[in-house]
């Protein structure tokens, strides 16, 4: 298939550009470089630098795509609630735009990054996919919003559209991985203490519901994320708009992320208790049975091997 990947300059999507590629895709990415870098995207693919909004229809007019992976956005939960105005206009706005550039040039298959924030604190877990979305911040907020735009298009335009909703995604692919400057995830920022950028890690919380009193997540190695995308690709049918949870079903908490991370190096990586962070909820653990039962997609790879492949990456 030729391929536009939208933010493949950025983590997951260069990851997930050099498996397409690999796969045997011709892939384009398009990427404003506002967090990716142009070093990132994956070899054999072309580079377009632009917004979603000033380049989509330009490249997608060229002619003879199949369909779009669509990763770009603006991801940072604490800068959505300090700017709202901004994450509705760059992630739904710009989405917008691309997807009307789709429909303008006839292109109907998209794969979307979704996200576990849609569903906000959770009633029960695991989740699936029927329960409740209430998300409690606008970055979460503008993610469900275009998951409702997708559902629309399909209806009334014919997309054969995936959302999927990620949970927390780690590891890396080779030279592929996490190199966000402002950088808000756990795993990255734990190995930073190892790697002597950082000199210790803070824990945002000890007196939480759950054994150890920190947060419990749901991670998934951002390779077994991308395989997901492949079988997306593959059952995208006009006027179907999918969503799936991608995680792994199993929960491990902030105490047991940074134990992992001292194991892997072997640094004794300090850490010192700090505040809870505004809006985490307590537990997130996916239900992925759905796309275990309807694409066949399966996790083959343990919280230690995210670890150890973001080690690699970033030493
Ligand atoms: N990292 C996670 O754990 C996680 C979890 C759930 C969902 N997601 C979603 O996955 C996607 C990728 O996340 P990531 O961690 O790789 O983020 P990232 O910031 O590393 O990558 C996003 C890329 O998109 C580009 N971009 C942003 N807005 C753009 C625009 N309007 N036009 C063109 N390019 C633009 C950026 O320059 C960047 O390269 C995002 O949609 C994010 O919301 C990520
Ligand atoms: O330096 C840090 C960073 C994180 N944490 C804690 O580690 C856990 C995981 O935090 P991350 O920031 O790595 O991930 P989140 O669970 O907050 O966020 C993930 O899930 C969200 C949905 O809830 C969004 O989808 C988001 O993009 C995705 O990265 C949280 O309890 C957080 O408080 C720390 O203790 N110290």
């Amino acid at each position: 298939m030729k391929l536009l990947v939208t933010g493949g300059a950025g983590y997951i999507g260069s990851v997930v550009g050099a498996q397409l590629v690999e796969a045997g895709h011709e892939v384009v990415v398009l990427d404003d470089l506002s967090t990716g870098h142009a070093d990132a995207v994956p070899e054999g693919a072309r580079f377009v630098q632009g917004s979603l909004r000033e380049a989509a229809y330009g490249v997608l007019a060229e002619g003879g795509f199949d369909g779009v992976v669509h990763f770009a956005a603006k991801s940072l939960v604490g800068e959505s609630v300090e700017q709202p105005a901004l994450y509705w206009d760059k992630n739904l706005g710009e989405s917008l735009a691309l997807f009307d550039a789709m429909r303008r040039t006839g292109v109907a298959k998209i794969v979307f990054s979704s996200t576990a924030a849609t569903y906000g604190e959770p009633e029960s877990t695991p989740i699936l996919e029927t329960d409740p979305t209430r998300p409690t911040n606008p970055y979460g907020a503008t993610k469900l919003a275009i998951d409702g735009v997708l559902t629309e298009y399909a209806r009334l335009h014919g997309f054969g559209a995936v959302s999927l909703r990620y949970f927390n995604v780690a590891g890396a692919l080779g030279p592929y991985g996490e190199r966000h400057t402002v950088e808000t995830h756990l795993i990255p920022n734990v190995l930073a203490v190892a790697t002597g950028a950082r000199e210790h890690v803070k824990l945002f919380g000890d007196d939480y519901p759950t054994e150890d009193g920190t947060c419990i997540r749901d991670y998934v190695h951002v390779v077994d994320l991308g395989n997901a995308h492949l079988l997306a690709l593959d059952c995208c049918t006009e006027h179907e708009h999918r969503i799936y949870n991608l995680g792994s079903g199993s929960g491990y908490s902030v105490q047991q992320v940074v134990d992992v991370c001292r194991q892997v190096t072997g640094h004794p990586i300090p850490a010192e208790i700090a505040p809870r962070r505004a809006g985490d909820p307590a537990v997130l653990i996916a239900s992925s049975e759905k796309i275990q039962a309807e694409l066949g997609w399966r996790v083959e790879r343990d919280l230690a091997t995210m670890v150890a492949d973001a080690w690699k990456f970033c030493q």
